[in-house]
């Protein structure tokens, strides 16, 4: 249903976007992820015909990106601010949008309560938008944004401020109206446990550029063949950094400290073929440490989350080899 061939984006000089392309299939939703200034802003301002791209191309449903109006009537936002209008109920604002789009007075009421109903909010809907919480104001926010049936939802950070029932509540609903309603979802977080939980595909984005995408279990799995994480004593990390970063089968090398003592280093391997090979590298890996006597206090190579992929890829600190 969505499709993005090469999209750029340069303001001025700077390149926001340098190639971005994915493809979303209906009833599925995607973690749009990345830093501070990678670039997901500008790729959902694109998307949502709110911007132009440099270069580059993307359709909704086979709708060009050179005919927003079209676009814009199949596509459904839920910006991080929500706009709502306190003075009006819930009901009040749903009809109120629903008029907008076109729709009569008595069908406009009509969905208004069956959005309601569907977001949770069917008790409340005649109370002031003044006096809804954040997470009822979320839930309202997302019926505005289906007020149209879109076929396409974006929603920027919907879970900030919420409490962690708040969150799971909320995307709950959102994977059942994915589900139900064949709704793709595009969500920007950066809540990366919630990102895997809820997300069918994920695109990280850094620089402007994809450093990973699939489906999560693939970009996970992926993580989890060519990346080991050590912990080792703060005291040895610059000699296990430079012993790693001689070996020929790592490719990057990230480092955290942990605490006042403890560090952890990410180790990315070389993309190797076969189980045996990976094997290989892992285990030569441990034994040039072991060599250059560096104390591995712990040792992981299955337990790579969401999180761990993220900051890995995304990491301004780590160390290229
Ligand atoms: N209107 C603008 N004019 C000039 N540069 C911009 C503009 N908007 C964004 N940029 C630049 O483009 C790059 C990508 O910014 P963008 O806001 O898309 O990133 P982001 O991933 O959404 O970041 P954040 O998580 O902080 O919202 C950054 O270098 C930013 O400074």
């Amino acid at each position: 249903m969505l499709v993005a061939e090469d999209l750029r984006k340069s303001y001025g000089d700077n390149p926001a976007l340098k190639g971005l392309s994915f493809s979303l299939r209906p009833g599925r939703i995607l973690g749009f992820l990345g830093p501070n200034g990678a670039g997901k802003t500008t790729a959902i301002r694109i998307l949502t015909t709110v911007l132009k791209p440099s270069a580059g191309g993307f359709s909704v449903n086979g709708i060009g990106h050179d005919d927003p109006t079209r676009i814009r009537k199949i596509i459904g936002v839920l910006p991080e601010s929500q706009g709502l209008i306190e003075g009006m109920t819930g009901a009040e604002t749903l009809t109120y949008f629903g008029r907008l789009y076109g729709q009569r007075a008595s069908e406009a009421r009509r969905r208004a309560a069956g959005l309601l109903r569907e977001v949770g909010l069917e008790n409340r809907a005649n109370s002031l938008v003044s006096t809804y919480s954040r997470g009822m104001r979320q839930r309202l926010g997302i019926a505005r944004a289906l007020i149209n049936e879109p076929a396409l939802l974006f929603l920027d950070e919907p879970t900030l401020g919420l409490d962690p029932k708040g969150q799971r509540g909320l995307l709950l609903l959102l994977k059942d109206i994915a589900r139900r309603h064949g709704t793709g979802i595009i969500l920007c977080s950066h809540l990366l446990s919630e990102i895997e939980e809820v997300c069918d595909d994920v695109v990280i984005l850094r620089s402007g550029g994809i450093v990973a995408s699939g489906t999560v279990s693939e970009v996970l799995q992926n993580a989890r063949h060519n990346n080991v994480q050590l912990r080792i004593p703060a005291d040895f990390v610059e000699r296990a950094t430079e012993t790693l970063g001689a070996l020929p089968g790592v490719r990057q090398i990230s480092r955290r400290g942990t605490g006042e003592s403890l560090y952890r280093l990410d180790v990315e391997l070389e993309d190797v073929a076969g189980r045996q090979a990976k094997a290989d590298l892992r285990n030569g890996m441990l034994s040039a440490l072991i060599e250059a006597r560096i104390p591995i206090l712990n040792y992981d190579a299955a337990g790579v989350s969401l999180q761990d992929v993220f900051l890995q890829l995304t990491d301004e600190e780590q160390v290229e080899t």
